[in-house]
């Protein structure tokens, strides 16, 4: 894991939509995530956190600075080298799960390493899917789990391919108190275990005490929360 330095953002901003409706949603935005470190974005709705998810996850280029993940600068690549990046090194959690409906709790994670060319390096989706707990349902469509359950299938189907950065996006938007406290600390604990840095955006500030820190967005701007 020595190779690994995680998520550097330096001096990014990101300007969205042109002329008069033009907004600068990232502003010389600065962010290191270091590897096994679990870090919270959290700030008002149109602060700019999920440009802050899109352009980490090479999605959005930024306009100015640099984005780099385990020092590949992302802006570097072709559009087809950022597609493979994404694929093979970094893994996302939406809201809801994001499940593919046909699919078992079991086949979610076997497609992910059937579809990865570095399956090889993955991890065995059936003791991933026993980490987060899940084996007891391992046989089960998303719609025959809980949101809680959902999200834990949805955490270990992005662990798979051992990704080097895991962005999630609002994890605990529709779970209970409790839920929302145990998909976190599971979210904490593989951030650990797998020694990949973790984004976290979310508005729910129960969860925050099992972050390692927490960062405000404001107005495309970051700072510590
Ligand atoms: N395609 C676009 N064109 C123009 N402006 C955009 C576009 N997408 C987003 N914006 C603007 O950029 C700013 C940042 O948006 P962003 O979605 O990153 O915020 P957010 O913090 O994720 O909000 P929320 O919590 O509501 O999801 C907002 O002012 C938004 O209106």
């Amino acid at each position: 894991m020595n190779d690994r330095t995680g998520l550097t953002l330096s001096g990014v901003t990101v300007r969205l939509g042109d002329g008069d409706t033009m907004v600068t949603a990232l502003d010389e935005v600065d962010l290191t995530v270091a590897p096994g470190e679990l870090v919270a974005v959290v700030g008002p709705s149109g602060a700019g956190k999920s440009t802050l998810l899109a352009v980490s996850g090479a999605l959005t280029v930024p306009d100015q600075g640099t984005a780099t993940v385990d020092g590949h600068d992302l802006a570097g690549m072709t559009v087809r080298q950022r597609a493979a990046y994404r694929r093979d090194h970094i893994g996302f959690v939406f809201q809801s799960g994001n499940l593919i409906p046909a699919l078992t709790a079991l086949e979610q994670l076997r497609l992910v390493a059937e579809l990865s060319p570095h399956r090889a390096g993955g991890r065995n989706p059936a003791e991933l899917l026993a980490d987060v707990g899940m084996t007891h349902r391992a046989g089960r469509r998303p719609h025959q789990l809980s949101g809680g359950e959902r999200q834990r299938v949805g955490i270990a189907r992005a662990l798979m391919g051992r990704p080097k950065l895991l962005l999630v996006d609002e994890p605990t938007a529709a779970l209970d108190r409790a839920r929302s406290h145990e998909v976190v600390q599971l979210l904490a604990r593989e951030t650990k275990e797998a020694g990949v840095a973790t984004v976290m955006v979310t508005h729910d500030h129960d969860v925050l005490e099992h972050c390692d820190r927490v960062t405000e967005m404001i107005d495309g701007r970051l700072s510590a929360g």
